[in-house]
């Protein structure tokens, strides 16, 4: 029997156009499957769809198709366990997919079609008695506080350049207060930490080369101290794809509570303030490969 497939996709995406959309659906009619579209019309509109399906359906089988929010978005309407996912890349950053290895909305065509996949997992975030899933990373203070202060006008005129800006009014007002933190138990103070469900970070850049999705394992990022010159080492690092230097360090792990109040972004958008304890969720999903 053809196979039903749902794809949830946010037309306010980076890199979205209906042109695009409509081929993508008759490539995936072509091939057997059964594609039905459902478009956002709210940010909160991919969770609900992924609900519902859920709900629904036995073995879901559901494409994002859009950037790494409007992914999480959906991911966290997921029952875990039962859903499929396929990624359309018509974001403007696209980190997962970049994750995935895909490299074009046709590669992801293909991938999906195929229907190959493996299992991956998930890290959950706890706070203030809610939990929120992430695919990627949670980061927690410098870049929690750049997306919190990124503001939407300034996206919407210079695009990526937002973030700068906001970075720049983040460095302006420098933040050198430290917060605990408990890697497995495992005790000490930071300044900033990027919990890494995946090796990639704000595009196509290595941030923890050792993190992988299929692995309930963390990376975590660890800045230790508020100097600028470590940061900057974290940058260089970054573009040179070899993060290393006094008062950055890379701890393996699995449980990790984070005290304080400082900012959170979770997969590129911000979420909220400390404190946090973040989980494996094991198998959360099969993703297409
Ligand atoms: N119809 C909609 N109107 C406004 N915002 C939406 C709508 N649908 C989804 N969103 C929100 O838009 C945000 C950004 O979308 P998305 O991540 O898909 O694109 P992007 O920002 O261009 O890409 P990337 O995250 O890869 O940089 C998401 O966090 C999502 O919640």
């Amino acid at each position: 029997m053809p196979r039903r497939c749902f794809l949830i996709v946010n037309p306010t995406s980076g890199s979205y156009s209906r042109r695009r959309i409509d081929s993508v659906m008759r490539s995936l009619e072509r091939a057997g499957l059964v594609p039905q579209l459902l478009l956002t019309e709210s940010a909160e509109d991919a969770s609900l769809f992924a609900r519902r399906i859920c709900a629904e359906e036995p073995e879901p089988f559901i494409v994002a198709g859009g950037g790494d929010g409007t992914v999480n978005g959906l991911v966290n309407g997921l029952v875990p366990g039962v859903a499929t996912l396929g990624v359309l890349p018509l974001g403007t950053a696209n980190v997962l997919a970049k994750e995935l290895c895909i490299r074009s909305l046709n590669e992801s065509v293909e991938k999906i079609v195929r229907q190959q996949s493996r299992p991956i997992s998930v890290g959950m975030l706890e706070s203030a008695g809610k939990s929120a899933y992430f695919l990627l990373m949670a980061g927690i203070g410098f870049d929690g506080a750049v997306v919190e202060g990124m503001r939407l006008s300034e996206k919407r005129i210079v695009g990526k350049g937002a973030y700068l800006l906001s970075a720049l009014r983040v460095l302006a007002d420098w933040d050198r207060q430290l917060f605990t933190i408990s890697i497995d138990g495992k005790d000490m103070t930071c300044h900033g930490v990027v919990i890494c469900n995946a090796s990639k970070y704000g595009g196509n850049f290595i941030l923890a080369p050792g993190a992988d999705i299929s692995n309930p394992d963390f990376q975590v990022v660890c800045v230790k101290d508020s100097r600028l010159t470590t940061y900057l080492k974290l940058m260089m690092g970054l573009a040179a794809g070899r993060i290393s230097g006094e008062g950055i360090s890379t701890i393996r792990g699995r449980e990790i509570v984070i005290g304080g109040e400082k900012a959170v972004q979770l997969d590129g958008d911000f979420h909220c303030h400390g404190p946090v304890r973040v989980t494996a969720v094991e198998n959360f999903l099969n993703i297409i490969v």
